[in-house]
């Protein structure tokens, strides 16, 4: 796996799973953002960077297989100022990167900490990979799964570890549903049946649609998180 370089390479520890860096100051929440090619697992982390960056100081590290297309869009969209955005380069299945061997994403994350400390959020971008891929809880604290509607409307009910455990649920490209025939009533009441009381929030994110109910379920975790360091 390869790290996107451009941050300068500072002396690091790999943090524990608790809210303390080494040097005592709190670390920044860790969201991770999976789902299936093309689902908007970019587009979500873009308009989460918009929507929140002048309240948190935030961070993102995107995972591609051969590329760093993801970083290099973030960066030509502006969403964050570019010593931010950093990208790993997976060389391998996505999920081996967020899942199996996390090292090069943790050094990408730790990297972001100690450039831009004090960080409140840290957002990574899985590479798009299929229903099962989840991350490592030892390099996010929360996880986001994004589908879309143009993928088919059973894909809810098919379930897998993504749909079922996720912190939370994105059912994104809802302005295709009239397109495609999907009947959004029926991937809300199969992803209730998979999910029980997890949430799910459906967006469009070419207009917006359901970025500010996201945006408010990442500020209620940074806000828990804040308080519990603060313990
Ligand atoms: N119509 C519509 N298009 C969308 C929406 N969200 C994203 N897209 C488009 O769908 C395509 C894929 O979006 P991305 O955000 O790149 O998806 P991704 O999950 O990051 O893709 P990979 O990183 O390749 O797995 C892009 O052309 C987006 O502009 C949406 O809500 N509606």
């Amino acid at each position: 796996m390869h790290l996107d370089h451009s941050l300068p390479s500072l002396p690091h520890q790999h943090t524990s799973a608790g809210h303390i860096r080494p040097d005592g100051s709190r670390r920044a929440l860790r969201i991770g953002l999976g789902g299936p090619v093309g689902s908007g697992k970019t587009a979500s982390v873009a308009a989460l960077c918009r929507t929140l960056r002048d309240r948190w100081s935030i961070a993102v590290v995107t995972n591609d297989i051969y590329t760093r297309e993801d970083a290099e869009y973030l960066r030509r969209e502006a969403v964050l100022p570019p010593e931010r955005i950093t990208a790993v380069e997976t060389g391998a299945c996505p999920h081996t990167a967020i899942r199996d061997d996390i090292s090069a994403n943790l050094e990408a994350v730790e990297q972001l900490e100690d450039a831009l400390h004090p960080l409140d959020l840290v957002l990574v971008e899985s590479g798009g990979d299929n229903l099962t891929a989840t991350f490592s809880k030892g390099l996010v604290d929360a996880q986001i799964f994004v589908i879309d509607v143009a993928s088919g409307d059973d894909i809810p009910r098919k379930g897998g570890p993504g749909i079922t455990t996720a912190d939370l649920l994105l059912v994104n490209k809802t302005d295709l549903a009239p397109h495609v025939g999907a009947d959004l009533a029926t991937m809300a009441a199969d992803a209730k049946r998979q999910r029980g009381a997890l949430p799910v929030i459906f967006t469009s994110l070419t207009s917006d649609e359901g970025i500010r109910e996201v945006a408010d379920w990442v500020t209620a975790h940074l806000s828990r998180w804040r308080a519990e360091a603060a313990v």
